[in-house]
């Protein structure tokens, strides 16, 4: 695989100045607008000033793709650019500056007699896309062709003539030819416009000279074919500046179409993966020729001719924009071989045991101990995330548990602060109460306060009392789990040891030792002082559960991101699993395939033992047959020449 190589060349200004004087800037391999805030700036393979030659153009960019095209590659070169930028002067050149085509076809000739171990059969022919119509340019006459598509010899164009030329010379006598019959005509910009894309093509064969070794099939029998294509385009046109009119007008209409074809093309090709889609190479004579060329079997090259005066600025821009999709085509070019058909059944053959010996080697062996590997580390990942879902499940019922626990632990806690308030209140009189309350001021005591501990709701428009370390509540552990069974009086009294089942408004029983309300006030019972440290105790226990539940909820947390991370890897080695399978059923049926032209082979080969067999059985007959004759023959002559008898029959047979 090898990316397209672009480059662009400046034809020199009309006005005789550089363009990197004026509009462009050109830097190393990059050229940029000089116009600030332009922002556009476009990097190449090569960038060629008008101080390049057409032998430096060639030297740099063409000359690898001809070494190539010699040794079996496909080869395209082609000029691209607004018209009167300078393509024809790039292919063509002139008398004095020689352009790429006869740079080329000298090369061409220079390397193959180069090349002494190859024999070498050249072929030439020249045609031009005119009005999209296919004509040949060496035999006058020889039009409207078509394009035709086979498996040996891709697209090609049916009927055109094919000279076989054996020097440089005679070549340049066939495009001089060529030359004449061309289309080309006078506008604004040009005064010979090149009003057809032309094609000039080479197809190179070769094959082994003399080779001393019959039974090597690796190359010796093989016969390179490359076909090297060198384009000269007509050059995109606005109307209004070309001033065409008439016939020149409809050229310059198929010429812009057939452009906006190959830029079509090339945009697609430009794009990857699967955005490109379809490519339109069928739309257009020119890109159906030039299909190989574009992301297909060819070295390709593109130069692209600008030209350098402010006024052409849009096109130059276009030019660019054109060659720098080309730059990301990617092509994959390969040594074109034609086998004779014993060779390409003794290389068939070969590469059939090759791939026998793979298959039946350690590869599939391999391939199957990864499957079963993998197969087993799926069925250990799913058991530990079976696993792992029962310990989350597990922990989540743990933790709601204890979160119910933490809830009602909470409501005992509330129910008894306000029992012990109201325990307070119903036991002091209300002159104390204001004592108390003044009392409870110093202690601070704050009306609608919010309570910092979750344990405690403030209410509206009641007192919330913040006791000191002093003051004991009523004992909260005796007081039921739950206040909705509160019918069972006896349970109460007993739990209450004394006091009534009046959630609202606690009195002191009868059997309560009846002390002064400040004594009960400041004084808190025995009751009191168990149920604040029941209370203190419950507070402990509870910020314990919560610890208890944070930890829990981490270790769910860390849970469940490991179930994830193991259902990603069950995924993944999912994947995994069924591309080794796809892998497995293509080798099988890889394998199957080949044992089927293995056997057929082994049928053939048998074929042919038999023939040969039969062959040398009516050999030797015959041979014994000569042989008789021959005594015979001898045998009469000897008789002959002994004395004059009559000559005896010599069986027909
Ligand atoms: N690099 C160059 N050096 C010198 N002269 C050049 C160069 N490039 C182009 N020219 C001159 O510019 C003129 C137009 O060039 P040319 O005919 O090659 O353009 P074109 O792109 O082929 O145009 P069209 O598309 O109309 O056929 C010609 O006279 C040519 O000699």
């Amino acid at each position: 695989m090898e990316k397209i190589s672009v480059a662009v060349r400046f034809r020199p200004s009309a006005a005789g100045d550089a363009p990197s004087d004026r509009h462009w800037r050109v830097q190393d391999k990059s050229i940029s607008l000089v116009a600030p805030g332009s922002g556009v700036s476009f990097a190449f393979d090569h960038v060629f000033d008008p101080s390049y030659t057409n032998a430096m153009v060639y030297d740099l960019l063409i000359k690898s793709i001809i070494q190539a095209a010699v040794d079996g590659f496909n080869g395209t070169a082609f000029a691209y650019g607004q018209t009167s930028s300078g393509k024809t002067f790039t292919m063509s050149g002139s008398e004095e500056e020689p352009g790429i085509i006869p740079l080329a076809v000298e090369d061409v000739f220079r390397t193959t007699k180069m090349t002494t171990d190859r024999e070498f059969l050249i072929r030439v022919s020249y045609m031009e896309i005119y009005n999209e119509e296919i004509n040949d340019l060496l035999t006058l006459g020889n039009q409207k062709l078509p394009i035709h598509e086979s498996l040996e010899r891709g697209f090609f164009v049916a009927g055109i003539r094919e000279e076989i030329v054996n020097s440089a010379e005679q070549v340049f006598d066939l495009l001089k030819h060529g030359e004449a019959n061309r289309h080309f005509g006078e506008t604004n910009m040009n005064a010979r416009s090149s009003r057809s894309h032309t094609i000039f093509r080479m197809v190179i064969e070769s094959s082994k000279r003399n080779p001393m070794n019959l039974g090597d099939v690796s190359n010796t029998d093989a016969i390179r074919v490359s076909v090297l294509n060198l384009v000269d385009l007509a050059g995109s046109e606005r109307i209004a500046k070309t001033g065409a009119g008439g016939v020149r007008l409809k050229e310059g209409k198929h010429i812009n179409k057939s452009l906006m074809i190959l830029g079509n093309v090339i945009n697609k090709l430009s794009e990857s993966g699967r955005q490109m889609g379809h490519i339109p190479y069928r739309d257009s004579k020119l890109t159906r020729i030039l299909q190989p060329a574009l992301g297909g079997n060819s070295k390709t090259s593109i130069i692209c001719t600008v030209a350098p005066e402010e006024v052409h600025i849009e096109e130059t821009r276009g030019t660019l924009q054109f060659a720098s999709r080309a730059k990301r085509i990617t092509n994959c070019a390969q040594v074109n071989e034609i086998l004779t058909d014993a060779a390409l059944l003794k290389r068939q053959k070969l590469e059939i045991e090759e791939l026998r010996r793979k298959l039946q080697g350690s590869h599939s062996e391999i391939l199957e101990q990864v499957i079963l590997k993998q197969r087993n580390d799926m069925h250990k990942s799913e058991l530990e995330r079976e696993k792992l879902a029962m310990e989350l499940e597990e922990e989540r019922k743990a933790r709601e548990t204890l979160e119910l626990c933490i809830k009602e632990q909470q409501k005992k806690i509330e129910n008894l602060s306000s029992l012990s308030i109201s325990s307070y209140n119903t036991s002091i009189p209300t002159q104390q109460k204001v004592n108390s309350t003044i009392m409870f001021d110093e202690l601070s005591v704050s009306r609608s306060d919010v309570f910092r501990t979750p344990n405690f709701k403030a209410m509206a428009d009641d007192f919330v009392v913040k006791r000191p370390s002093s003051f004991r509540t009523v004992d909260s552990n005796l007081i039921l789990e739950s206040f909705d069974n509160t019918a069972d009086e006896d349970l109460w009294m007993q739990l209450n040891k004394g006091c009534i089942t009046d959630l609202d408004m606690l009195q002191i029983t009868p059997n309560m030792k009846h002390q002064s309300s400040l004594e009960m006030s400041l004084e808190p019972s025995v009751d009191e002082e168990i149920s604040s440290k029941r209370h203190d105790s419950s507070e402990t226990d509870c910020g314990f559960k919560r610890e208890q539940l944070e930890a829990l909820r981490e270790k769910c947390t860390i849970m469940e991101r490991e179930c994830s991370l193991l259902r990603e890897e069950k995924a993944s080695l999912v994947e995994a699993l069924s591309l080794s399978k796809q892998d497995n059923e293509h080798l099988s049926a890889q394998k199957e395939e080949l044992l089927k032209e293995l056997n057929t082979e082994k049928h053939k080969m048998k074929e042919l033992k038999e023939e040969i067999r039969q062959f040398s059985l009516a050999f030797r007959q015959r041979e014994g047959l000569l042989t008789s004759i021959y005594t015979k023959s001898k045998a009469i002559m000897e008789s002959l020449n002994a004395s004059e008898v009559s000559i005896p029959e010599v069986c027909d047979s």
